[in-house]
C-alpha cells in the first residue's frame, strides 16, 4: 500500500496563509499603487488635485499600514498561533480596500466626463482582474474585495442607468466579469490548495522518513552492541570469566603468528586440578566450582602484559599463554601459580598427595617455526603436566616438542 499522510486542514489552513502573506505582500500593495496612478492620472484634470491627492495619500498610508501589519504578524508566527484572527483580518482589509474603490468611484461620478468615468471604471475592473493572482490562495479574502469593488461598481452603475449612456452595459459587464472571476478563482484556488498540501505531505513524509532513518541506525547500533555482547560471551567462560577454548581458537593464530614473524620465543603453561573428582565427591560440585573460580583468579594476576591470556581449556584444565617470554621465565610464573594455589589453602581431605588443594603444571617454550599450530604446543604441555602427575603431582615439569619448533631449554 502507498504511504500517504493525512495533513490536518488547520495547518493547510495556515501554510496557505503564510504564501499569501509572504508572497502577496507587496504584490497587493503594487496593485493597488497601479490603481491609485491610473485612477488618479485619469481624474487628474477633473478633479481638485488637492482632493486627489488627499485620496491617494490616504489609500497609500492604509496600504503600508497594511503591509507593515502583514510583516508583523509574520515575524510573530501569528498566522500560526492565531489563524481565525489573522483570516479574519485578511478578509476586512481586502473589503475595505474593495468598497473605497466603490466609493472612489461613485464619489467621483459627478465631476468626470463618460469617457473619463468609463475608464475609471474599467481601472477598478482591471485591479480585480490583476487582484486574482496576488490574492487568490485565500479565496474568501479575493471574494471579499471582488464583491466590494466591481459588485457595488456594478450596481450604482445599474441604479443610476439613466445617467450616463453605457451605464447599463458597463454593469451588466461588471457582472459577467464578476461571475467569470468567482468560478476562475475556484479553480485556482483549489489548484493553490492541492499544491500546499502536496507539498506538506512531502515535507510531512520526509521528516517521517527521516526518523525511522534515525531509529533504524539506533537499532542497528544497538544490535552490533548485542551482537559484540554475544560473541564476547561466546568467548569468555562465564563460571570463571577466563577465555574459553573458543576465545582462545580466535586470538590464538594472530597472536602465534606475530611471535612467529618476529622469530620471538613463547610459552604455554597447562594446569590440572589435582584429584578434583574426589573433592566435588567430597565437598559438592558448587564448592568445586568456588575452587576453580579461586584458582582462575591466581591465573589472572599472572597474565596482566599485553597478549598474554590465561583460559578454561576444559573441565579443570587451564592454559596460560605467554608471548616472547623464554622457559626460564616461564617456570618461574608456573612455580608461582603452583605455590599460590596451594597457598590460597583450600582443604581437601580426600587427596592422596596433599592437604589442600593443589595444581600439576607443564609448561614448553619454543621459538615457533611458520608450520608449527598451537595444538602442537598445547599437546607438548599437557604431556609436560600429565608428567607432573604421574610424578606425585603438585609440580611444575617443562616440556618438549616433538617437532617443528626449537624447544626452548634456557632455564
Ligand atoms: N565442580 C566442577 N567440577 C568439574 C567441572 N568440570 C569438570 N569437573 C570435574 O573434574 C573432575 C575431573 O576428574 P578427573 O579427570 O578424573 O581427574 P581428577 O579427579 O582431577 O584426578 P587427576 O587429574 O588425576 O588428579 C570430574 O569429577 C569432573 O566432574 C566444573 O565445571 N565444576
Amino acid at each position: 500500500m502507498l504511504y500517504q499522510r493525512r495533513i490536518p486542514d488547520n495547518q493547510i489552513v495556515s501554510a496557505k496563509l503564510e504564501l499569501q502573506l509572504r508572497g502577496g505582500r507587496y504584490a497587493g500593495v503594487g496593485t493597488q499603487l497601479l490603481g491609485i496612478v491610473g485612477l488618479g492620472g485619469a481624474a487628474l484634470y477633473s478633479v481638485e488635485t488637492v482632493y486627489l491627492v488627499g485620496w491617494a495619500i490616504s489609500l497609500l498610508v492604509l496600504n503600508l499600514w497594511w503591509s507593515r501589519r502583514i510583516n508583523q504578524t509574520l515575524l510573530a508566527n501569528r498566522h500560526f498561533s492565531q489563524r481565525p484572527t489573522v483570516l479574519n483580518e485578511l478578509v476586512a482589509y481586502s473589503l475595505v480596500t474593495g468598497a473605497i474603490w466603490a466609493a472612489t468611484l461613485i464619489a467621483l461620478d459627478s465631476y468626470l466626463s463618460d469617457l473619463i468615468f468609463y475608464i475609471c471604471v474599467m481601472c477598478v475592473a482591471i485591479i480585480s482582474v490583476v487582484n486574482i493572482a496576488v490574492s487568490v490562495v485565500i479565496r474568501s479574502a479575493y471574494l471579499a474585495q471582488l464583491v466590494f469593488s466591481l459588485g457595488a461598481t456594478a450596481m450604482w452603475l445599474a441604479w443610476q442607468v439613466d445617467e450616463r449612456p453605457f451605464n447599463a452595459g458597463f454593469s451588466v459587464l461588471l457582472v459577467a466579469l464578476m461571475a467569470f472571476l468567482i468560478v476562475t478563482s475556484e479553480w485556482m484556488s483549489k489548484s493553490f490548495s492541492e499544491m500546499v498540501e502536496t507539498s506538506l505531505e512531502r515535507a510531512a513524509m520526509s521528516k517521517d522518513l527521516a526518523s525511522l532513518t534515525d531509529s533504524l541506525k539506533t537499532r542497528n547500533l544497538q544490535l552490533q552492541d548485542a551482537r559484540k555482547q554475544l560473541a564476547q560471551q561466546a568467548t569468555i567462560d562465564e563460571m570463571t570469566g577466563l577465555r574459553n577454548r573458543r576465545g582462545v581458537n580466535i586470538i590464538i593464530n594472530d597472536e602465534l603468528g606475530r611471535v612467529k614473524r618476529a622469530q620471538l620465543p613463547v610459552s604455554l603453561i597447562v594446569l590440572d586440578v589435582d584429584h578434583f573428582k574426589a573433592y566435588n565427591d567430597n565437598y559438592g560440585h558448587p564448592a568445586g566450582d568456588q575452587v576453580l573460580q579461586r584458582i582462575a583468579t591466581v591465573m589472572l594476576e599472572m597474565t596482566n602484559r599485553s597478549g598474554e591470556f590465561a583460559a578454561r581449556m576444559g573441565g579443570e584444565e587451564f592454559a596460560m599463554f605467554f608471548p616472547t617470554m623464554r622457559l626460564a621465565a616461564a617456570l618461574e610464573i608456573a612455580e608461582k601459580v603452583r605455590a599460590g594455589v596451594s597457598n590460597l589453602g583450600i582443604s581437601h581431605e580426600k587427596s592422596p598427595t596433599a592437604e589442600y588443594v593443589t595444581v600439576s603444571i607443564g609448561v614448553v617454550s619454543c621459538v615457533p617455526d611458520w608450520d608449527l599450530e598451537f595444538d602442537q604446543i598445547l599437546q607438548a604441555a599437557d604431556d609436560a603436566m600429565y608428567e607432573s602427575k604421574v610424578s606425585g603431582r603438585n609440580r611444575v615439569t617443562a616440556g618438549e616438542l616433538a617437532s617443528n619448533g626449537s624447544s626452548d631449554k634456557t632455564a
